[in-house]
């Protein structure tokens, strides 16, 4: 625990550049400021209380990265995994070590688009037990201390099983600000869509290297907060080296769309994040690499330690 104390010190303590473009310390953002409370009296809240500087969506923090001609770094990790608590501490150094928007995975019993690494992750954490309803009251209480927008990524599946309008109310009601659901063709978004449009919620798409053009522009109208660009066919997974044809296919992508276009899949390395930056990417996403220093480490506060220097060399090779 006296590690887990040391590193949030070492991580948090140090000064950010924020997305507004004010470097700010990181925590306590504001600790106890004075408000007033509905009776106009002076209020002191409780010395513990950590307000940060709200989030904003997802569209609208690539707009203000794009006013500082800088590209996004979005990171995932499978909550619960290895334990909720731990996803609760990694979710505050993802956001304290430069994460523009974080991803949490719900985790799901068959991840088809996932490689060994995340499937891993998800078989673990629901053995020990994590459900939607326990990432949620995790997420309620670690969202307000985050400057970075949550987009939270689930399969359909439990989506459609919990029901779409009541996944989109108890969603929005944690605080989170987009959703990325690999597994619904376009056709099948437009309720899915409507519902996320009616609680605030972006609906990120997704188009591969094989979506015909056509079918890609028709992805890229309707997909808010950014457009997903997976880089290669497969599942999820660090990879050697980042494919060149990544850089025919923004191109392409980025004739089709004034959105932003985020690249993700095999993406593990500075050198790659660097890479896909310089390609035009809007924004990078990096999951496996992230999934496997938490899942691989020798205790959580080792993992967090790892997540913490590993986040800070994707962030400054950007
Ligand atoms: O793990 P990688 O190869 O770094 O890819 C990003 C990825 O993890 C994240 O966006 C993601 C996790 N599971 C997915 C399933 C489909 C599409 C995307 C994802």
């Amino acid at each position: 625990m006296a590690a887990a104390a040391a590193l949030k010190a070492s991580c948090f303590l140090q000064l950010k550049q924020k997305s507004n473009g004010h470097s700010s310390l990181l925590l306590p953002r504001r600790i106890g400021l004075s408000a007033r409370n509905t009776v106009g009296r002076l209020f002191k809240p409780p010395m513990a209380t950590i307000i940060t500087d709200q989030a904003v969506g997802l569209s609208e923090t690539f707009s203000k990265l794009k006013k500082q001609g800088k590209v996004a770094l979005i990171t995932y990790i499978t909550a619960g995994d290895p334990d909720l608590s731990t996803t609760a501490e990694a979710l505050k150094v993802l956001d304290a070590c430069g994460s523009d928007i974080i991803e949490l995975g719900v985790p799901y019993s068959d991840p088809l688009a996932d490689g060994p690494v995340i499937q891993a992750a998800s078989t673990r954490s629901l053995a020990r037990g994590t459900n939607f309803d326990k990432i949620i009251s995790m997420l309620k209480d670690v969202i307000p201390q985050l400057s970075c927008p949550i987009a939270l990524f689930s399969y359909y599946n439990p989506i459609l099983k919990r029901g779409v309008e009541k996944f989109m109310i108890t969603v929005r009601d944690a605080g989170i600000h987009g959703l990325v659901v690999p597994d619904v063709p376009l056709e099948e978004t437009e309720i899915l869509r409507k519902e996320a449009t009616k609680y605030n919620l972006e609906l990120v798409l997704l188009t591969t290297p094989t979506t015909p053009t056509a079918r890609m522009k028709a992805i890229a109208k309707a997909s808010e907060g950014f457009l997903y660009l997976v880089s290669s066919v497969g599942v999820t997974g660090a990879r050697a080296s980042v494919s060149n044809h990544v850089q025919s296919l923004l191109t392409d992508v980025k004739k089709a769309t004034n959105k932003p276009v985020a690249v993700g899949f095999g993406i593990s390395k500075p050198e790659h994040v660097k890479q896909v930056a310089g390609w035009g990417a809007d924004g990078v996403i990096v999951g496996s690499a992230m999934v496997r220093i938490l899942g691989e480490a020798k205790s959580p506060e080792e993992g967090l330690k790892e997540l913490e220097s590993f986040t800070k060399s994707l962030k400054a090779a950007l």
